[in-house]
């Protein structure tokens, strides 16, 4: 049985009086709420302070991105080792925007998937086809091939403890999210895919959705067989419309 997984995903945006002022109402709105996982992933020069407000809820803190390496001259880069030194949880690997604007290839986000687990963090790995893709009817095949990439080399243990994120490109921040069923095709065969190639590892893993996702279509996603959870984007910078939507996962 796999545990709901709400993540929000605020990408660029709050400040630290609002992350702070986001946390503190989100917390006391799922109080009380089991049955889901929930996480948040701020910028990460608010990491720090969005910890604390958190520190005796269950709600988790996830990164946006970080590099490979331990240390070293990397200039503006964060290293696993000091995300995991403030006990960050999560670490939201190979997002779509992050392989459009810096180019983030297959090969850097399986060293960054990688370098979470060694380092114990869980991957959110993201992956997802372009609108041009889905119309040349190559949604599978791209995907297929984010998912063996990112998880090469890891053992069936730590495929087991990450995460996927199904995020079709054309439905991130668009308001047209992928239908529940459609969402639900991919995540399964993905699943599928990740039990050939490790050993029924898929069946353990969590796949959320993301691309859309409101309040007002959570319930459609995660009644579906195969979705466990969702990662939200605009609708995670509100306390009330984030909350609502993990109280409709569980
Ligand atoms: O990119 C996303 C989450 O990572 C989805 O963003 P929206 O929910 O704003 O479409």
């Amino acid at each position: 049985m796999r545990t709901p997984f709400i993540a929000g995903n605020w990408k660029m945006n709050l400040t630290l009086k609002e992350s702070v002022a986001l946390v503190e109402e989100l917390k006391d709105l799922v109080s009380g709420v089991t049955g889901v996982e929930i996480a948040v992933c701020p910028p990460a020069v608010n990491l720090t302070r969005v910890q604390e407000v958190l520190k005796d809820t269950s709600i988790k803190v996830g990164a946006q991105n970080m590099h490979w390496e331990d240390s070293g001259a990397f200039t503006g880069e964060l290293s696993p080792v000091m995300l995991r030194d403030i006990d960050v949880d999560y670490i939201i690997i190979g997002h779509s925007e992050r392989r459009q604007y810096f180019n983030e290839t297959d090969q850097i986000v399986n060293r960054k998937v990688q370098a979470a687990h060694t380092h114990g963090l869980k991957p959110i790995i993201c992956v997802g086809e372009s609108l041009d893709e889905r119309e040349e009817g190559k949604t599978r095949q791209v995907v297929k091939a984010q998912v063996k990439s990112a998880l090469a080399g890891l053992t069936k243990d730590q495929v087991a403890d990450s995460v996927i994120a199904y995020e079709p490109i054309w439905a991130i921040g668009t308001g047209k999210s992928a239908t529940a069923e459609e969402a639900n095709d991919v995540i399964k065969f993905i699943r599928e895919t990740v039990n050939q190639d490790f050993d029924g590892a898929g069946d353990a893993m969590r796949i959320q959705y993301g691309g859309s996702v409101k309040p007002h279509n959570i319930e459609d996603f995660i009644k579906q067989s195969d979705i466990d959870g969702a990662l939200v984007g605009g609708a995670s910078l509100k306390a009330e419309s984030f909350a609502e939507i993990v109280k409709k996962s569980v």
